[in-house]
């Protein structure tokens, strides 16, 4: 469960404040996945920083009770010294899954050849997207955090791979996905919301959140 308690969040920008979320109160619920709509720029990558714990609050309480996945895609999880084998492992004991079985898994999932014994720091920005993802695929989550879809990646069959164990993971777990394009959260979301102005709206359905955030951007 992720519960969010009056929660506000804004910047400064050096010439006004730009408000990311007026005092939010809401809860996702295991079970209920989340997608949420919202434009651009508007704060979605905030939001879900603010679900995984890495991004304070300016006010609020933010409780987080289950395993929640860090954001797919986030490289705070990869340590550039280490190989990817000593990552995974790393992550493993962090986590508390089976160092074995997250470095077998990884490496079958990243396909890195030799470069998986390499350091972090000698591979191409697609080697560690691959490697984040994996790591993300690995380990046991109750609630997985996705910013806009799945990462745009050239390797085909890792992408296929991927996403089968992704849509997996998802048979037993909640997904919060934000995006702003509906199309992305169709397959999903069982309960949606649009962030508009730092006001989060919910909806029953996706269908009706889009013809709000579809009238809003008229
Ligand atoms: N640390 C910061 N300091 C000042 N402004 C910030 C900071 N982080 C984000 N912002 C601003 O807050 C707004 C929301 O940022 P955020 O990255 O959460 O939005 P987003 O919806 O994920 O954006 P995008 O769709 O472009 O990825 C943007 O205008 C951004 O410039």
């Amino acid at each position: 469960m992720i519960e969010f308690r009056n929660v506000s969040k804004s910047y400064w920008t050096g010439v006004r404040r730009k408000v990311i979320l007026d005092r939010a109160t809401f809860r996702v619920d295991l079970g209920q996945s989340l997608g949420i709509l919202a434009p651009n720029g508007t704060g979605k990558t905030t939001l879900i920083n603010m679900m995984a714990g890495l991004t304070r609050p300016d006010e609020g309480i933010i409780r987080r009770e289950s395993r929640i996945s860090f954001p797919m895609g986030f490289m705070g999880v990869v340590d550039a010294k280490l190989s990817g084998a000593e990552n995974a492992r790393f992550a493993g004991h962090f986590y508390g899954v089976d160092p074995d079985y997250v470095e077998a898994f990884c490496r079958w999932m990243c396909d890195l050849e030799e470069y998986f014994e390499q350091p972090v720091s000698t591979y191409s920005s697609g080697m560690k997207g691959r490697l984040s993802l994996a790591l993300l695929l690995s380990l046991d989550f109750d609630i997985y955090l996705v910013d806009e879809g799945m990462p745009t990646m050239a390797d085909a069959e890792f992408v296929r791979k991927a996403g089968e164990v992704f849509r997996e993971r998802l048979k037993h777990a909640t997904l919060v996905m934000v995006s702003h394009m509906p199309r992305q959260l169709e397959a999903y979301a069982e309960r949606a919301a649009v962030l508009q102005d730092g006001r989060l709206h919910f909806f029953d359905t996706l269908e009706d959140a889009k013809q709000m955030y579809d009238y809003t951007r008229r």
